[in-house]
């Protein structure tokens, strides 16, 4: 019998995340999950989050790699970088997760458990479930917009679950070569609907379990006007263009 436990690759995208960064690995290593491994997607942050990533990757509690890229070129397009190195490199199951300390590490067990006791083919870590929630001090004009997309977006495409753009993911490495991830074109809130919308369109489940969302307290939203007029298109891209994957 093969005992040895699934290789767990939590992707972090990080651009300006100097002094949040090593709160994220430490908080992962505390998780104590077995063949758990970081890759940091760093695009060359001013701040020098990317020296701060190498540090953690030499001596860090748990395994850190790290991509280092050229320009910012998006939070789609560092996950989609990352994902692929993951899988390229034996992950058996890729978390996504930001790393500004608005996901809470301590559901990531109970995403796996889901994604690896059902039929999920990823599980999303929701605030709009029974038990989910967002932080009372995340702006208001926030809320509002989460809301508003994740109406705007069920409407369109019908994905059937509460939380359409969250941003914090379990996969199955079979899930992420199924939609074909090292295609998907879109950035921002439309990135997290693109995968969710492959995801439906293959017939496989997203399921769901219930996070407590924090705002961050270090940092800044990378957040744009581009990123949510890409968002307001996207939809209908998907559900009126010709299918890419
Ligand atoms: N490498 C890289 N990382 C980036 C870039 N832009 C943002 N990031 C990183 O991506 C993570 C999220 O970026 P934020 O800009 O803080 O995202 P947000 O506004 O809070 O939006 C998040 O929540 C939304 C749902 O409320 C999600 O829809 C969205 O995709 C994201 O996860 C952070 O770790 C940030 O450093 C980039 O161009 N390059």
């Amino acid at each position: 019998m093969n005992s040895v436990a699934p290789k767990i690759t939590v992707v972090v995208p990080t651009y300006n995340e100097r002094d949040n960064l090593p709160k994220i690995v430490d908080l992962l290593a505390a998780l104590r999950l077995p063949n758990l491994h970081v890759l940091v997607v760093d695009d060359n942050s001013p701040d020098g989050t990317g020296d701060v990533a190498d540090a953690l990757a030499a001596e860090g509690p748990i395994p850190v790699a790290v991509l280092h890229r050229t320009v910012k070129d998006g939070l789609g397009r560092a996950y989609v970088a990352g994902m692929s190195r993951a899988l390229a490199e034996g992950a058996d199951i890729v978390i996504q997760m930001d790393a500004d300390l608005s996901h809470p590490t301590t559901a990531i067990p109970a995403m796996v458990e889901k994604l690896t006791t059902t039929d999920a083919a990823v599980v999303l870590g929701s605030r709009y479930v029974e038990g989910g929630a967002v932080a009372s001090d995340w702006p208001w004009h926030r809320k509002a917009l989460s809301a508003w997309a994740n109406f705007y977006v069920n409407a369109i495409l019908r994905l059937g679950v509460k939380d359409a753009t969250a941003g914090f993911k379990a996969w199955h490495a079979q899930t992420l070569r199924a939609i074909d991830v090292e295609s998907v074109q879109c950035n921002g809130y439309a990135f997290q609907v693109e995968m969710n919308y492959r995801t439906v369109q293959h017939g496989m489940t997203i399921a769901e379990v219930p996070i407590k969302f924090e705002e961050r307290s270090i940092g800044v939203s990378k957040m744009s006007l581009g990123v949510q007029l890409e968002s307001a298109l996207v939809p209908w891209k998907l559900r009126f263009g010709k299918r890419t994957n």
